[in-house]
This record gives C-alpha cells, structure tokens and sequence, in this order.
C-alpha cells in the first residue's frame, strides 16, 4: 500500500473514550480501509504511562494499516501535521466546582490546543471535539486559531443523533438502516432538541410512524435522547465511552466519505446565522456532507414547537459563550 499514512491525534488518549476509539481509528474505521495512520496520543503526565501500555496493545494487534505511533504530553508535538484531531480530553466537573470554575479550567486546555493546531496542524486538518461542553470547548479552540477556517472546528452531536435514531427504531420496529434525517439542534446537553419532524422511517413521515403520538413525542421520546447521557452515568457509574467512541468514528467518517443521497447527519458547527442561530455560535444543525466539506441544510420548515425548542438551546449556547467571553478565554 503506497498512500500517504494521515496523521490523527487524540487527546485524553488514556481515558475511557480513547481505549474504545484508538482500535477502530488503527483498524481503518476513522477514515477508510484502505487509509493508512499515525496515532499521535496527547495525554497529561499522569496518563502517559496507560496510554504507553494502551501503545503495546495496538502494536500486539499487528494491524496492518497502523503506521506510528507517538505519545506525548505536548501539544505542539502531538498536533504537528496533524490532519484530523479528535479533542477528547477535558476537565470533568467535580464535587463543589461552579460552572464558571468548569469553563476556567476548560478553556486552560482548549485555548493552548486549538493555538498549537493553529500554529502546528496541517493545512487540511478537521477537527471534532468530544470533551464537555463539547460546543463550548470547541468554540474555545476555533477562537485560538484563528488561521484555521472556522468550520474546520466541530463538536460531536452524533452521539446525540445515533441515540434518538435507535429510539425511533425502538419505538415502530424499523431498521436502523430505514431512518433517515433525523435532527439533533442546539447544545451537547438537556436542552438539545431531537427533531423528527423531517424524518422519515420506512418511506413515511416519521410523526406518523410513531402514530403521531404528541405525548410520547414530547415526554418520552425527546427527554429520552437528551438525557439520555444522565441515564448512562447513572446506569454505568461512568459517562458512556463505547457510544461516544463509535459516534466519534461517525462523525469523522461522515464528514470525510459523504452523506448518502436523501439523507443527513447532525454536527455541531459554526453558525452561519441560519435558522436564527446567532452566527459564529457553535450549535448543532443537520448538515449534508460531500468531498470531506459540510453544508448546513436549508429551508426547513420550523414549526412553533421546533421553534421554541431550538431557541431554548442555543439561548444556552449564547450563555456559555458569554461566559467564556467574560473569562477572557475566546
Ligand atoms: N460529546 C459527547 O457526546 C460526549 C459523550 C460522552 C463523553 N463526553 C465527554 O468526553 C470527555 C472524555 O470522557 P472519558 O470518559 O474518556 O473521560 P476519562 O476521564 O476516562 O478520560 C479523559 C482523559 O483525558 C485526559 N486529559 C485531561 N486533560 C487533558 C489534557 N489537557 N490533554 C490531554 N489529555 C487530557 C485524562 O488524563 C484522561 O485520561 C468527557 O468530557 C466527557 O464528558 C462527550
Ligand atoms: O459525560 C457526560 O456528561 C455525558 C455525555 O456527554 C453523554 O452524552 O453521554
């Protein structure tokens, strides 16, 4: 095999969601099967040495499309001529730690990474951040890098997407596989809102599919999905890391290889202003994908239900980014 091996970095590499994401990105699910790698792991000291026995492991798997691997705790080094970047590492919220606290601590992580992306990445890098607030954090890196096109920088959404398409199917019976645009707007939190008035299961209307049930829409379905991350840590006593890691394959994978015909995907990526969301604000919007570029879909319907809900969660979006403001970290 003679193409070129790209160069993917991975922070918090030593974490939950990288143990279940390095194998699938080494064993060609990220970008291809026919795609050569490079890991690079960023890690801070204290991971080093699990993301060095997690290096063995890889290497033990012999497979063939991995190419180097690299670990370090710096990010120039682990960024440089990085092609995509997939941002997992982030400072959890502890015990008695205020919202401004998280951000703080937040933005001293993704300020300094999207710099050395700016600074060290190549010059087609994509880059999906994964760490909470993901939009936030994303937000926080694209401002500190300002060489780099703005919707190069995105936050992951499709986990969020992944959960209310197994839902619909749950809910009539259909193939995964026979879903399609389905939405997820707004923020990687409880105020997301999961869309499927433009969705289609089975070749019909998804509303009319789940037998244009209104309460399960509203009290079952929708609370479901958005906090259905919640359902997850309780459940597990950990946040969900196999999930989170095959939604990050997608992301990536979508947005490199293309959406089918007739279908979408959800990203969370700079506002253009569309559909009233405050440009610049990094909010979730069902995006088309072609030739590794997206395009936000345009002129969808909103309904008054939609609409309230899409503007209760970018309202929370405007929320964090002026608190990040204030904080000097954007
Ligand atoms: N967007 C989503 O859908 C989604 C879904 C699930 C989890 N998450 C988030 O993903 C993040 C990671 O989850 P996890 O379960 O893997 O957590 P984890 O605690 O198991 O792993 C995080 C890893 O990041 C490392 N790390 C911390 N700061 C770092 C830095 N500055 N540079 C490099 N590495 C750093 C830690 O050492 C640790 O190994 C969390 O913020 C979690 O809330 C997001
Ligand atoms: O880590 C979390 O808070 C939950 C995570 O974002 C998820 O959606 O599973």
């Amino acid at each position: 095999m003679t193409r070129t091996p790209v160069n993917v970095t991975i922070t918090g590499a030593a974490g939950q969601i990288g143990y279940a994401l390095l194998f699938r990105i080494a064993s060609g699910h990220l970008l291809g099967a026919d795609v050569p790698v490079n890991l690079r792991l960023l890690e801070i000291p204290q991971g080093l040495k699990a993301a060095e026995g997690t290096a063995m492991e890889l290497v033990d798997c012999a497979f063939p499309l991995l190419r180097d691997i690299t670990i370090t705790d710096n990010p120039n080094e682990a960024f440089d001529g990085a092609n995509v970047a997939l941002l997992v590492g982030a400072r959890p919220r502890t015990a008695g730690m205020e919202r401004g606290d998280l951000l703080q601590a937040n933005g001293g992580i993704f300020g300094p990474q999207g710099k050395a992306i700016n600074d060290h990445a190549a010059d087609d890098i994509k880059v999906l951040v994964v760490g909470n607030p993901a939009n936030t954090n994303a937000l926080i890196a694209q401002r500190n890098a300002p060489d780099v096109p703005a919707e190069r920088f995105t936050a992951m959404t499709r986990l969020d997407h992944n959960r209310a398409v197994g839902q619909l199917s749950a809910k009539t019976g259909a193939l995964v596989s026979d879903i399609k645009r389905v939405t997820i707007w707004g923020n990687h939190s409880a105020t997301q809102y999961p869309d499927i008035f433009q969705a289609e299961v089975a070749g019909k209307p998804a509303f009319e599919a789940v037998g244009n049930d209104q309460a399960w829409l509203e009290n079952d379905f929708i609370p479901t999905v958005a906090k259905r991350g919640a359902a997850i840590i309780e459940a597990r006593g950990a946040s969900s890391a196999a999930s989170a890691a095959n939604a990050a394959i997608d992301h990536v994978y979508t947005w490199v290889n293309g959406t089918a015909e007739g279908d979408w995907t959800s990203m969370g990526v700079v506002s253009d202003g569309s559909y009233g969301v405050p440009a610049g604000l990094i909010s979730s919007f069902p995006v088309t994908t072609k030739d590794g570029k997206f395009e936000i879909v345009q002129g969808l319907e909103i309904s008054d239900f939609s609409r309230a809900r899409i503007d209760a969660s970018v309202k929370e979006l405007t929320e964090e980014r002026d608190a990040v403001q204030e904080l000097g970290l954007i």
